[in-house]
């Protein structure tokens, strides 16, 4: 199945969490469950916090990235429109907010799931939860707002 990712146009298609065109990133990719959005990620030894378990950086990116996505989707499906279709959908992150709730075992994939419970004008509040094993690890909420037109006037960034 297509992931949401995949529709992002190339010219927003850098970022490090969720940019297929960023070698280096994390290239998440999240789709549809139901109500919920899905992303599965497994992480490398190298994203070490404490030994055995991951940093909370790589939990937040995956949050951040997972709702963004999530607020995208969440306003095509409201206005019953396809994810090729334009204009595109395009969000930032306002705010990010998680709470870790336990450390996040590093020796297996990572379930992260969200819903959108808030879609007012230019804003979507995603709340997503993060498993490892089943075990919610940890929780956030992601204030995501449509990208002002002026926001992504810069050239692609070069990594690819
Ligand atoms: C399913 C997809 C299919 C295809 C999709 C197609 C295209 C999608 C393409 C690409 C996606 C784009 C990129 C990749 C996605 C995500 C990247 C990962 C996340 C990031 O790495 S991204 C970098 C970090 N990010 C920033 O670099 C943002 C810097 N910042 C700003 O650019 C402005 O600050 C902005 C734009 C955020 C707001 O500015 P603004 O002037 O537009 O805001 P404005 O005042 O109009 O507020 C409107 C409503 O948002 C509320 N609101 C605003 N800010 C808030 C906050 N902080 N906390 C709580 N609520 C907030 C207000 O309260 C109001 O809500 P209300 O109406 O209810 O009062």
């Amino acid at each position: 199945m297509d992931a949401f990712q995949d529709h992002y146009p190339d010219a927003v298609a850098h970022c490090f969490g969720c940019g297929r065109l960023n070698a280096h990133g994390h290239q998440i990719k999240t789709v549809w469950n139901g109500d919920e959005t899905v992303t599965r990620f497994t992480p490398e030894p190298y994203h070490t916090a404490i030994p055995g378990f991951v940093y909370g950086g790589l939990v937040a990116s995956l949050i951040d990235c997972h709702s963004t996505a999530t607020a995208a989707a969440a306003m095509y499906r409201q206005d019953g429109r396809g994810l090729d279709t334009l204009p595109p959908f395009r969000f930032v992150t306002g705010s990010l907010h998680v709470d870790y709730l336990k450390p996040t075992p590093i020796d297996g994939a990572l379930e992260i799931r969200g819903r959108a419970v808030e879609i007012k004008g230019r804003k979507v509040v995603v709340e997503t939860e993060l498993r490892a094993g089943g075990v919610v690890t940890a929780r956030g909420t992601v204030v995501a707002v449509q990208m002002p037109a002026d926001f992504g006037a810069a050239p692609p960034a070069p990594h690819r």
